[in-house]
């Protein structure tokens, strides 16, 4: 049977406020029993309470500890994106830095130390047993103070730019150019016998010489002169340019605009 509590304490409760029943022997007993059980009832209404509470404090320490969390997961993202901002940056910046390091700014062209290190490479690299060895070529442009003084520098600079530019897409398929400096450039030939490198050097000499650069409607030319060199067993860097040198010297003094294989 079930029993329905709100009712039966109705009862109760009317049989305790009924004065007559008060010398009822069971009355005594019946109100300490209500009184027990009004207790537990209050009790148990105070541990609801206080669970609900600890649930709240529970929860709300949850939230908190959660708005912490992802409050600094945003931090960290924040943090992990910039740094990888910054890094992207400094390796741009290397790049650049490496690049401005080893190009010549005016022709684009590898500069001096870049050309070195490539020579100094081909140097250590080369393979004696082969027919075909290492030859330099080192080129001047000839009269290039009478441009700069006829034409102006800038006028000058273009020409450097434009014949740089002529040299190297000859050149570019066998070996490397880079600029020596001022009016000079360096050929590195790594695999080339002698009589190769004086046909592709005399076709660069020939290109240089029917070319013209028209600028502000005027037709600027120009030749060049070439020492040509060869590896030896017993050469050094210094020994193999010093070569090319003397023999762009010779080219220089038998009228220019023609290339002299060093002895
Ligand atoms: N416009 C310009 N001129 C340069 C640059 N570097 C060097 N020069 C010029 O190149 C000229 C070299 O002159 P010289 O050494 O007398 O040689 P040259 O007039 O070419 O005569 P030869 O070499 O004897 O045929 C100088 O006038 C330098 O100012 C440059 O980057 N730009």
């Amino acid at each position: 049977m079930k029993i329905n509590f709100s009712e039966l304490e109705k009862e109760i409760q009317t049989i305790l406020n009924t004065p007559q029943y008060n010398d009822h022997p069971a009355s005594r007993a019946l109100r300490q029993l209500w009184e027990v059980n009004q207790e537990q009832w209050n009790r148990m209404d105070r541990l609801t309470r206080l669970s609900d509470s600890y649930q709240d404090m529970m929860m709300r320490r949850e939230k908190s500890l959660s708005e912490r969390f992802d409050k600094h997961l945003r931090q960290l993202e924040k943090i992990t994106r910039i740094s990888d901002r910054y890094q992207r940056n400094l390796r741009q910046l290397n790049l650049e830095l490496e690049r401005t390091s080893l190009i010549d700014p005016l022709t684009e062209l590898p500069n001096r130390r870049f050309i070195m290190k490539r020579l100094s490479y081909a140097v250590e690299h080369r393979d004696d047993a082969l027919s075909e060895g290492l030859v330099v070529a080192m080129i001047d442009i000839d009269y290039f103070k009478k441009v700069n003084d006829q034409f102006g520098h800038q006028v000058g600079d273009d020409v450097l730019v434009s014949l740089g530019k002529l040299m190297n897409d000859i050149i570019h398929h066998y070996g490397s150019l880079g600029r020596w400096g001022g009016e000079e450039f360096l050929v590195i030939l790594p695999q080339h016998s002698q009589e190769k490198a004086i046909a592709l050097m005399e076709k660069v000499r020939d290109g240089v010489a029917s070319y013209h650069l028209s600028i502000d409607h005027k037709s600027v030319s120009t030749s060049i002169s070439v020492g040509i060199s060869c590896f030896r067993a017993e050469d050094s860097m210094d020994t193999l340019l010093s070569r090319a040198d003397d023999a762009l010297y010779l080219a220089k003094s038998k009228g220019r605009n023609c290339l002299i294989v060093g002895s």
